[in-house]
């Protein structure tokens, strides 16, 4: 679904690559954690996914385009097939929570009948039914990423790219995106997360693919977040070290692949 082929990317001749000889195979229905350190070029993958920069070297294929060589008129149909969610939730401040993911519909053209349609049926997912009216100044940033990913995946993208999607919340409300997430991607759509959270890393028991200095340092079908000082974060480290992995507190109500999520998402939780 996602496939990189030796990618560098450098942004400024004669500057360190942002990314250097990456190559990753995403298969369709995966999860993927992106983890690293800060500057570790988690955001340029993310970016070259999305076709906002090119590669300066090797090949990138997303849902079957050649992505480095596509010509921009193509950029918008590639897009389609990719929801995005970001740490600070881009909601369109003047619009209300309806209006915030019925615009993505609309944008590609949607007729009426199926905004009409959809929209509910998206925000009863996302747990924001009885929200419709609200403007984002008036929810709590967990409702506010309920929105953004409302609004990502009202075209049913077949890839979910989220960057650091829990890095405004607390971990409560991390939680509860995450149970979403993971509902999104038991629904068939590839999901790939950037992010510094370890305890939800270490819980959730996905592939991790670990960067350094732009480079792929560990790539795990079933990892943790890590143990390399420098993408630790300070408060999350104890934890980490005295914890076993997978059994850390807060998150032990996210099921295991192939437990009760099937189950979750007939009961409709978030
Ligand atoms: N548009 C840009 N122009 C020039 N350099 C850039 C640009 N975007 C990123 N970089 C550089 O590329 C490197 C990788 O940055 P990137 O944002 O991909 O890292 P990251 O792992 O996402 O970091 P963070 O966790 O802080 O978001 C950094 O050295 C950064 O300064």
């Amino acid at each position: 679904m996602i496939r990189f082929e030796n990618v560098s990317k450098v942004y400024t001749r004669g500057a360190r690559p942002a990314l250097e000889d990456v190559s990753v195979d995403v298969q369709r229905g995966e999860f993927v954690f992106l983890v690293g350190a800060s500057g570790s070029g988690k955001s340029t993958f993310l970016s070259l996914v999305l076709r906002e920069h090119r590669p300066t070297r090797g090949g990138i294929y997303v849902a079957g385009r050649d992505v480095a060589r596509l010509s921009a008129w193509r950029v918008p149909k590639l897009r389609r097939e990719l929801g995005v969610v970001f740490q600070d939730f881009r909601l369109l401040q003047n619009k209300t929570v309806y209006e915030n993911v019925a615009f993505a519909l609309k944008v590609i053209g949607k007729p009426r009948t199926a905004v009409r349609d959809t929209v509910p049926e998206i925000l009863d997912m996302v747990g924001l039914t009885g929200k419709e009216k609200r403007l984002p100044t008036e929810l709590s940033g967990g409702e506010q990423q309920r929105a953004a990913i409302a609004r990502a995946i009202v075209n049913r993208p077949q890839i979910l790219l989220a960057d650091e999607p829990t890095g405004n919340l607390d971990p409560t409300t991390s939680l509860g995106i995450m149970r979403l997430l993971d509902r999104i991607n038991s629904t068939g759509t590839t999901v790939v997360m950037a992010t510094h959270d370890d305890e939800i890393v270490n819980e959730m028991r996905r592939r991790v693919v670990e960067l350094s200095d732009g480079v792929v340092v560990r790539d795990e079908a079933s990892g943790v977040y890590g143990e390399r000082e420098s993408i630790l974060p300070d408060l999350g480290r104890s934890a980490v070290l005295d914890t076993p992995p997978g059994n850390v507190r807060r998150l032990t109500a996210i099921p295991r692949p192939g437990q009760q999520r099937a189950r979750a998402f007939t009961r409709g939780e978030a």
